[in-house]
């Protein structure tokens, strides 16, 4: 369960979401190959929920995010919000169910138009959507959203290069709540920011919240910023969902040799289930040419036989407490539990047959 006794019904239900990139040869060339971005993801977001994406670079975080709002295409899958399949609509239904669902970007700075002031930056979602019939209601909703956002009504008609970082970002924030969403997805909000400034910005996100019932997909490589914000945490690996539980119970007990291996490396994290540090050795496999089995196999400490053969599933491991793992497969074989060393079996793979 996550930190909010009060955390409603659900509001996004994704099922299935996958994205492959196709990789083109030359300007017209057909598709040689696919980047394996994004497999299979299932997961839910209850109303006012933090729910935290996590892993490291390139493990397919922001496409799912993309993939949600639509900006990216999914290949399959589906996204329901409040009940109905985001994935089919078009048109003005289509429009209509986009004010729902809005992003925060990381870099606030080239998501902001310069040469519009902040007053007409904030006001462009109203704008489009026609929301309001007078200018004079227009202007009350912008300067109520400054207010809310904690920017200054005498910068109303500022540029956004004479902002600091953390202004601009509450530029964005007020942006992306003018219309009133109920999923605000917030793709690496603070990671451009300094320290002192991230915690501003996370302390408004979760006043936000609370005032306005906001949902959250909180993207982040940041464990420590996930520990204080997120009630859910899913954490993702080569665009493969590895784990996913409340926050409190995958911090205290993670299960997944990768989660484990995320949390070793955080000082203040110490877990009797993290004992090597040194366990996320080797680079990232192509995810053009994902390794077969569980993806994770060629770096994990705990790899056996089973793993590069067949991809584990996810199944509840205790109550609510998903993880995608062979350790926590209760019907294999002795021949399938055997141990192998992750880096031979790597280098087994790579060698070229002769
Ligand atoms: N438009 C695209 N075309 C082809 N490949 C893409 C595209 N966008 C992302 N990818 C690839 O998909 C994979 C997942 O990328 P994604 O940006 O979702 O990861 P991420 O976890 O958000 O990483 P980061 O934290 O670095 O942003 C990466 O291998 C990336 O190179």
């Amino acid at each position: 369960m996550g930190k909010k006794a009060d955390m409603g019904d659900a509001v996004l239900e994704v099922e299935h979401l996958t994205k492959r990139y196709p990789v083109k040869k030359g300007l017209f060339g057909k598709a040689a190959a696919q980047v394996h971005a994004l497999e299979d993801a299932s997961f839910t977001v209850h109303r006012g929920e933090t729910f935290a994406i996590v892993g490291e670079s390139g493990c397919g975080k922001s496409t799912t995010g993309k993939c949600v709002l639509r900006l990216t295409e999914p290949t399959e899958g589906t996204v329901l919000l409040d009940g109905e399949d985001f994935t089919k609509l078009s048109g003005e239904a289509l429009t209509r169910a986009r004010q729902k669902m809005k992003l925060i970007f990381q870099d606030p700075y080239s998501s902001l138009n310069p040469r519009m002031t902040v007053a007409d930056i904030i006001a462009e979602p109203i704008d489009i959507a026609g929301t309001y019939q007078t200018r004079a209601e227009r202007d009350a909703r912008v300067e109520e959203i400054m207010g809310a956002v904690g920017l200054d009504l005498a910068f109303k008609y500022r540029y956004p290069h004479e902002f600091s970082g953390g202004q601009r970002q509450r530029i964005g924030i007020a942006r992306a709540i003018v219309l009133e969403p109920e999923v605000v997805v917030c793709d690496e909000p603070v990671s451009a920011l300094d320290v002192s400034v991230q915690a501003k910005v996370i302390n408004l996100l979760e006043e936000l919240q609370d005032s306005l019932g906001l949902s959250y997909i909180f993207i982040s490589h940041d464990l420590s910023v996930v520990k204080h914000i997120a009630d859910t945490v899913m954490v993702m690996y080569l665009g493969h969902t590895m784990e996913l539980a409340g926050k409190e119970e995958l911090f205290d007990n993670p299960l997944h040799p990768y989660t484990q291996a995320l949390l070793a490396v955080i000082p203040q994290i110490r877990h009797e289930r993290i004992q090597d540090k040194k366990i996320l050795e080797g680079d990232v496999p192509s995810p053009t040419n994902p390794p077969t089995g569980c993806v994770f196999h060629t770096r994990c400490p705990r790899c056996m036989r089973v793993c590069s053969e067949r991809v584990p599933q996810m199944r509840e491991v205790t109550g609510g407490h998903q993880c995608a793992c062979h350790l926590y497969d209760e019907d294999l074989t002795d021949e399938e539990r055997e141990p192998v060393m992750a880096r031979a079996l790597a280098e087994a793979e790579e060698a070229p047959s002769s």
